[in-house]
């Protein structure tokens, strides 16, 4: 097959946004496509000294993409998923929902094993109010504090002696080799990761049929579903990345298994816990598990 034209990926440029982008273009050359990166800085990569959820959340990973979409300088735009706003703005369309890496969070420390090996009180580094939330019901001596940017910025301030540990996705740490960081995996039993958590997403203009044509080999459609329950939690919740909610759905012999937590990050207390499953087979099936089990963890007390 050969394309038309060439594809244009707008893509962050970071370390591991330029990884994603270059995972696509590869699978989009090897169908026949000319792809090229167009990349640029967002005031999510550029705001370091405050949490994410303080100054507008996800859509600061995303807009400066959009722009460049809507004014025809790139043709589609990767991301993480779980940097991508529940609700698209009117004219996007998440076009393609690739296979899924690790959906783990990961914990790294130069001196501890594990999470249960950190000696009382202490420093973990995080500014995810959904790590902060479960770290708490691990270890309610542990001091968490914020932490921002990049892995590699991530990873040097640990190094620096700032923080006993930090959690990170696994996913990143594998994207970028660098999964010998990785001193013990949270199952996601102890600590849940959030909706689209290891998924890449490919967003683009709505109504450009010739895009979409170009992206439907890359899709998986047992992480399209899966993450669309996932994110339909977040939305029916109101989702922000300022809320601590975790949301993750995994096949099993045939049917869907969606697990969900929220914590009280101003008041420490349990956490509260809803779940649920069925045999899905469309999209409009996973959003309606994730409805329901939203529904199950509101009456549980989530807000
Ligand atoms: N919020 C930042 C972010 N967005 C995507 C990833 C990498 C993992 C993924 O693709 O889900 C990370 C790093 C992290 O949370 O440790």
């Amino acid at each position: 097959m050969t394309a038309a034209r060439k594809l244009v990926i707008a893509t962050r440029e970071s370390r591991l946004a330029l990884w994603q982008a270059n995972h696509v273009k590869d699978l989009l050359e090897q169908r026949g496509h000319a792809v090229e990166l167009l990349g640029m800085t967002t005031r999510g990569d550029q705001i370091l000294d405050r949490a994410l959820s303080k100054v507008g959340g996800k859509g600061l990973f995303v807009k400066e993409l959009e722009t460049a979409l809507e004014e025809g300088r790139a043709d589609l735009a990767v991301h993480s998923l779980k940097d991508v706003p529940m609700e698209l703005p009117p004219g996007f369309e998440l076009a393609c929902v690739m296979e899924r890496e690790d959906p783990r969070d990961a914990f790294v420390s130069p001196h501890f094993a594990s999470v249960q090996d950190l000696p009382q009180g202490a420093r973990v580094g995080t500014s995810s109010l959904r790590r902060v939330v479960q770290l708490r019901a691990l270890r309610p001596d542990l001091v968490i504090e914020p932490l921002r940017g990049n892995l590699d910025t991530r990873l040097r301030k640990l190094d620096e002696g700032q923080y006993d540990a930090i959690v990170l996705a696994a996913a990143g740490l594998k994207r970028l080799g660098l999964a010998e960081r990785i001193r013990a995996v949270f199952e996601p039993e102890s600590m849940l990761p959030s909706a689209g958590q290891g998924a890449l997403g490919i967003e683009i203009r709505a109504g450009r049929a010739d895009v979409a044509a170009a992206l439907a080999p890359l899709a998986h459609q047992a992480t399209w579903l899966a993450v669309a329950a996932e994110r339909e939690v977040s939305r029916a919740m109101g989702g922000s990345c300022s809320m601590p909610l975790a949301a993750h759905a995994r096949f099993d012999g045939g049917m869907l298994h969606l697990a969900t937590a929220w914590g009280d990050a101003e008041q420490p207390g349990p956490l509260l816990r809803a779940a649920g499953g069925g045999t899905i087979a469309d999209l409009g099936e996973a959003v309606a598990l994730g409805a329901e089990v939203a529904s199950r963890l509101r009456a549980a007390g989530a807000r």
